[in-house]
């Protein structure tokens, strides 16, 4: 079945409003979420730490007992903090330093050498190294020449596109996810994913391993409740 990782950017964004603020607990939430179900803590620890800091990464790393997913994009500082922590898993993700959220996967036919470096340093630390990437069947070659395990595949314009014409909004996601499991690559996807577009995702994408679901599930559970609304996740990924 897919698992869930729970992206917790956005509790520390309610944590970071009032400054150096203990709640909301980031670590507690942390335990918790895995209590509740979940199979990976996500983060995103941007430059200028908007809401995960560089610390939270480290204290993470001794609390998270499924796997520690961090995203981002490879900067040195970056790079130094995953050499250090070690985190199951490493997400890269070509973000500008101010970019509002995630926009757009990598360039990875430009990009191959740089990628090709960076994804072997990360494997030298004993990362499973993912590399974020828009529905493009015609990447998938340069994406599996930098040696990543897998690619994310990028799902905003999925989710904009779903409530309007889901089959042709799963098309390019459908292919690309075709490509990259006849290339050998695993299957990550993330990125705008809810309770209402989550579970044709999973049922259209052959090989999808992992969903990585934040914005859309923390701001469901000020509503739902945290616990009530992980297990509403998992119960999506199980219709997959
Ligand atoms: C790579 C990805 O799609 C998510 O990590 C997204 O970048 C979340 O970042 P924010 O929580 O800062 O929007
Ligand atoms: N990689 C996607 C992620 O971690 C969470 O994205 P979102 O659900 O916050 O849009």
């Amino acid at each position: 079945m897919v698992k869930l990782s729970v992206n917790i950017n956005k509790i520390a964004t309610l944590r970071n409003a009032r400054g150096q603020h203990a709640r909301p607990d980031l670590l507690q939430a942390a335990r918790d979420i895995e209590r509740f179900g979940a199979e990976g803590i996500t983060v995103h620890p941007r430059p200028d730490e908007r809401h995960i800091r560089y610390q939270d990464v480290r204290d993470l790393k001794a609390v998270v007992t499924t796997e520690l997913n961090v995203e981002g994009n490879p900067t040195p500082d970056f790079l130094a903090l995953c050499r250090e922590v070690r985190p199951e898993q490493v997400t890269l993700v070509p973000d500008a330093p101010d970019a509002i959220t995630s926009n757009a996967g990598w360039d990875v036919v430009k990009q191959q050498d740089f990628l090709r470096e960076v994804v072997a340093e990360l494997k030298s630390h004993g990362a499973r190294v993912s590399i974020f990437l828009d529905p493009d069947p015609a990447l998938i070659a340069a994406a599996a020449s930098t040696g990543a395990d897998r690619i994310e595949l990028y799902t905003e314009a999925y989710a904009h596109h779903y409530p309007h014409d889901r089959a042709a909004a799963v098309l390019p996601y459908r292919a690309t996810a075709q490509a990259a499991v006849a290339a050998g690559l695993g299957l990550n996807a993330g990125h705008d994913l809810d309770l209402e577009n989550l579970a044709y995702l999973a049922q259209k994408l052959p090989g999808l391993q992992e969903v990585s679901i934040g914005h859309a599930l923390v701001a469901d559970a000020l509503y739902l409740g945290l616990e009530n609304t992980v297990q509403l996740y998992k119960r999506q990924l199980k219709q997959g």
